[in-house]
């Protein structure tokens, strides 16, 4: 685990007092010595290559690395990833970590940890596992193919490598796309002719070791290494033991099998290997011609035959389209055997130079995101840097080209626009000088008479003529040095940012132009191998195109712009890589090395100190604030999204909650709604209520609805005045509840007194004055009169007619309390003298007072009681009832 007690000297170089380059580099220097390989020098971070296995890696660090923000922590990769990868998920901007350094600086092995970095941290489902296995397994299938030895670098990257990782809106790789820039650079070279110390493309060795005896008698190869001319070298030095690579060639044909090469691809895949191997070995000697010309014929035949058989090719085609030329339509001329050497060499670049292409179309299919919707991208830039060799030619001064204009980039990203901003912000600050090599861009990429321009025109055809244009154009300018006796014969000198650099001029139109003859095109055409047909596109006979094909610069220089333009879209994060020393050695650190690299930085160490301090500061506290404001505005947004999902939620999901009875106007139920949508739901509710209750009356007959009409007359009178009212609800109105209307007698005695409309009629118990009993009477209430009767004989005891019924009265409470109010004079069948003041009380009991035995006294009399006036007392086991 990391301890910040241990952490030795600075952790960010501009904080050093005093900050110098010496400063800078023993810094660098006391921390390497203690395997404190990273340094901060503001926001960018050096990387020293150790040269050695060190525990600074492990899923421990990176989740502490995740949960503390930059600067808290000792200096670390994981710090720079995980910056990029917060920035990614809180700011949703694309980001890019640009990874610069020489050859064996430690380029590959950073990209390799910030992808282990971002594997780690992100989430895992299954279909992420997938999508970030097959990542990793293309950078294992991309080494093999684009690594090989070099004398700086025992699995140097010979080509530039942009890898883009998408992610979705949770911070999940859902794919990643590949861009490979100029592994044409070493293919120029490296395929046909190694340097002493150098060996080829790691994949040539991995397939000879690895292969079992059957592949490689499918293939025509056979397992030894000095059987195949462009495997050799002058030394002749092993450094991967064979046991490497068949170990390495495991892992890529697994590599292959989990990116979805079938086993035909694979085998197809292998069988350009093989015959680029042995197209390699073909040997031309010279031979005079009936014209007297000079020609060639192929002196190892079989060789050709077995290529012919691999490539699925007629061999007279073949050999024709490799020792001969067409002048002109239909005419040919035989190749002399170095022009025939050449075109072999070139054909063997381009088929693996394409093949590395296909590869590369074939892995991005594979690893492309399958779902829609927005996504976020995080790249990794992996370029070599500025190259400067005894020789140096047409690939270095592309190469440089390439790091003058990420130089440029870089410091317009980090200096220019920090000093603009500054500006703009109003702060307090001394403007900075440095070095802006955009006059060096120019003198490279004038449309006009820039360097790589002078290569494109019509009649610059030989290195001769490219140079007299150069020494033309150039000469006079402040960073170019040509037609100069101090120089050596054929060669320019530019003053790139990162130092002075002599190009010779030899190859450099042919390296330019470097087309394949049209014949040879048609040739791999016609093959009967799979992929032919897509790596020689042009040698299709359909496809008549007159038009030159680009060069190689301008392809250069449309890819890099539109790097450029990609990364000047992004938040960009820098990792420095240094080498210690030439040995490949731990534990060394050469001062003048370091010292050098540095410098090619370029960018004064007190104006980049003086600029960050100031960023620490204001900008600091600038960001800080902005970010507070920002995520003020994310919550509020989300709380916004939130509320109107959770409505959304809530509507949508309402008939699901609803209960089964939902539809019967008695139903109370209602699912309890969200804090916000209170009122929402009441109003709801309500409306909802109304609609099933006229669903409900929609189904009334004649009968029910008057049965209705009674209740609503019932509700509007009875509802929230009495307390019983709401059990009687659900009951319908009988009104004959003896079936009075059915007895003979009644039915005689009614015609008398046309009583014969029957309302109400009931037993009720009425209390008698003088005992206080109860006694049972039968009350009829018909349309003319309200009738008191003997419940048995249905003698007439009174008859009021409803003209002089006048009121009924009941309590409020839970009793069966009622008052009619009668004009005393009017009381039919009584003796006057009973009759003169009489109040009617008609008192039913049921069991609303529960089992107690009650007894009830009346004061009656009294003119006129209203609901509410009537009220029960309670005294021990009597009650008292006042009107
Ligand atoms: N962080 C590290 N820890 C241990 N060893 C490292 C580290 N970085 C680099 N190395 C060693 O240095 C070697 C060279 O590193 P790497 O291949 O990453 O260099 P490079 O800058 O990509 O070179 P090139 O541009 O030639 O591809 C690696 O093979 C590895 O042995």
């Amino acid at each position: 685990m990391l301890s910040l007690e241990q952490e030795i000297g600075a952790w960010d170089s501009v904080l050093l007092e005093p900050l110098t380059e010496d400063s800078f580099i023993a810094n660098l220097q006391q921390r390497f010595k203690r395997d404190h390989i990273y340094t901060y020098i503001g926001n960018v971070l050096i990387s020293v290559n150790p040269y050695k296995k060190l525990a600074l890696y492990s899923a421990d660090l990176v989740e502490a690395y995740v949960q503390r923000g930059p600067f808290q922590l000792p200096p670390h990769i994981y710090a720079i990833a995980g910056s990029a990868y917060r920035w990614l998920n809180d700011r949703n901007e694309d980001q890019c970590i640009i990874v610069t350094g020489e050859s064996g600086a430690g380029k590959t092995e950073a990209a390799r940890i910030v992808l282990q970095f971002l594997v780690l941290v992100s989430g895992s489902s299954q279909g992420t596992k997938l999508v970030k296995d097959r990542l990793v397994q293309a950078n294992t299938l991309l080494e093999a193919f684009g690594n090989a030895r070099t004398m700086k670098n025992d699995n140097a990257s010979r080509f530039g490598k942009f890898l883009d990782i998408e992610f979705d809106f949770k911070g999940d790789p859902i794919g990643g796309h590949l861009t490979h820039y100029f592994l044409d650079k070493y293919v120029l070279s490296r395929v046909t002719s190694l340097a002493s110390c150098d060996r080829n493309f790691h994949i040539f060795y991995q397939l000879l070791s690895g292969a079992d005896i059957h592949l490689l008698k499918c293939l025509k190869l056979h397992r030894n290494v000095e059987q195949y001319m462009i495997l050799q070298t002058e030394s002749n030095q092993p450094t991967l033991s064979e046991e490497d690579d068949k170990n390495l060639f495991i892992y890529t044909k697994s590599a292959l099998e989990i990116l979805g090469f079938t086993n035909n691809d694979i085998i197809d895949i292998f069988r350009v290997i093989a015959i680029v191997l042995k197209l390699g070995n073909l040997q031309y000697v010279p031979c005079n011609n009936i014209d007297g010309t000079e020609g060639c014929s192929i002196n190892n035949d079989y060789e050709l035959f077995e290529v012919c058989e691999l490539l699925g090719a007629e061999h007279r085609w073949l050999q024709r389209a490799l020792t001969s030329r067409q002048i002109e339509d239909g005419i040919m001329t035989d190749l002399n055997a170095a022009d025939a050497t050449r075109i072999r060499d070139i054909l063997c670049k381009t088929l693996y130079s394409r093949l590395f292409t296909w590869l590369i179309n074939k892995i991005n299919d594979v690893i492309k995101a399958k779902t829609l919707g927005k996504r976020k991208v995080l790249g990794v830039l992996d370029l070599y840097g500025f190259e400067v060799f005894e020789n140096n030619g047409f690939e270095q001064l592309m190469i440089n080209y390439c790091n003058e204009k990420l130089h440029q980039f870089i410091t317009a990203a980090t200096l220019k626009e920090e000093q603009e901003e500054l500006i703009k912000e109003g702060l307090e600050w001394t403007k900075v000088e440095y070095f802006n090599n955009i006059v060096i861009c120019q003198l490279l990429e004038h449309e006009s008479h820039g360097i790589l321009s002078l290569l494109e025109e019509p009649h610059v055809q030989s290195d001769a003529a490219y140079l007299a244009r150069v020494e033309q154009c150039c000469a006079g300018h402040s960073h170019c040095l040509a037609a100069d006796a101090t120089l050596p014969s054929h060669s320019f000198q530019i003053r790139h940012y990162a130092g002075m650099v002599t190009y010779k001029v030899y190859g450099f139109v042919e390296k330019n132009r470097d087309t394949l003859p049209r014949e040879v095109s048609r040739a791999m055409f016609r093959c009967d191998h799979s992929i032919m047909q897509s790596l020689f596109p042009e040698g299709n006979p359909k496809r008549c195109n007159l038009k030159r094909p680009i060069s190689k610069s301008v392809q250069i220089q449309v890819s890099l712009n539109s790097l450029l333009k990609c990364l000047a879209s992004r938040q960009t994060h820098y990792i420095r890589c240094l080498k210690p020393n030439e040995l490949k050695q731990p534990r060394i650190f050469e001062m003048a090395l370091v010292q050098h690299q540095e410098l090619k930085y370029g960018i004064p160490f007190h104006g980049r100190r003086h600029l960050w301090c100031l960023y620490h500061v204001a900008r600091e506290e600038f960001r800080i604030l902005k970010h507070r404001k920002q995520v003020e505005w994310a919550a509020r947004v989300i709380q916004r999204h939130y509320i109107q999902w959770k409505r959304r939620q809530f509507l949508l999901s309402l008939c699901r909650i609803l209960p089964e009875d939902a539809d019967s106007p008695i139903c109370r139920e209602w699912p309890q709604p969200y804090n916000k949508l209170l009122e929402c739901s009441n109003l709801l509710r309500k409306i909802h209520h109304r609609w099933r209750c006229h669903k409900f009356r929609l189904k009334f007959d004649q009968t029910a609805r008057n049965r209705m009409r009674e209740k609503v007359t019932a509700s509007f009178i009875f509802k929230d005045r009495k307390c019983s009212y709401p059990r009687s609800v659900s009951h319908p109105f009988l009104g004959d509840y003896v079936r009075l209307r059915q007895n003979i007698q009644w039915k005689k005695m009614c015609l008398e007194s046309n009583d014969q409309y029957v309302v109400f009629a009931d037993i009720i118990n009425k209390i008698t004055r003088s005992s206080g009993k109860f006694v049972p009477i039968l009350l009829v209430i018909s349309t003319r009169s309200m009738l008191v009767l003997d419940q048995r004989t249905l003698q007439i005891k009174y008859r009021v007619p409803a003209t002089e019924i006048y009121r009924m009265s009941l309590s409020p409470f839970l009793d069966d309390v009622a008052v009619v109010h009668v004009r005393a004079v009017s009381i039919q069948n009584k003796p006057s003298s009973q009759s003169r003041n009489l109040h009617l009380q008609i008192i039913t009991f049921e069991a609303n007072f529960g089992p107690q035995t009650v007894t009830f006294t009346f004061k009656c009399g009294l003119p006129e009681v209203q609901p509410g006036q009537i009220r029960v007392l309670r005294k021990g086991n009597k009650m008292e009832v006042l009107v």
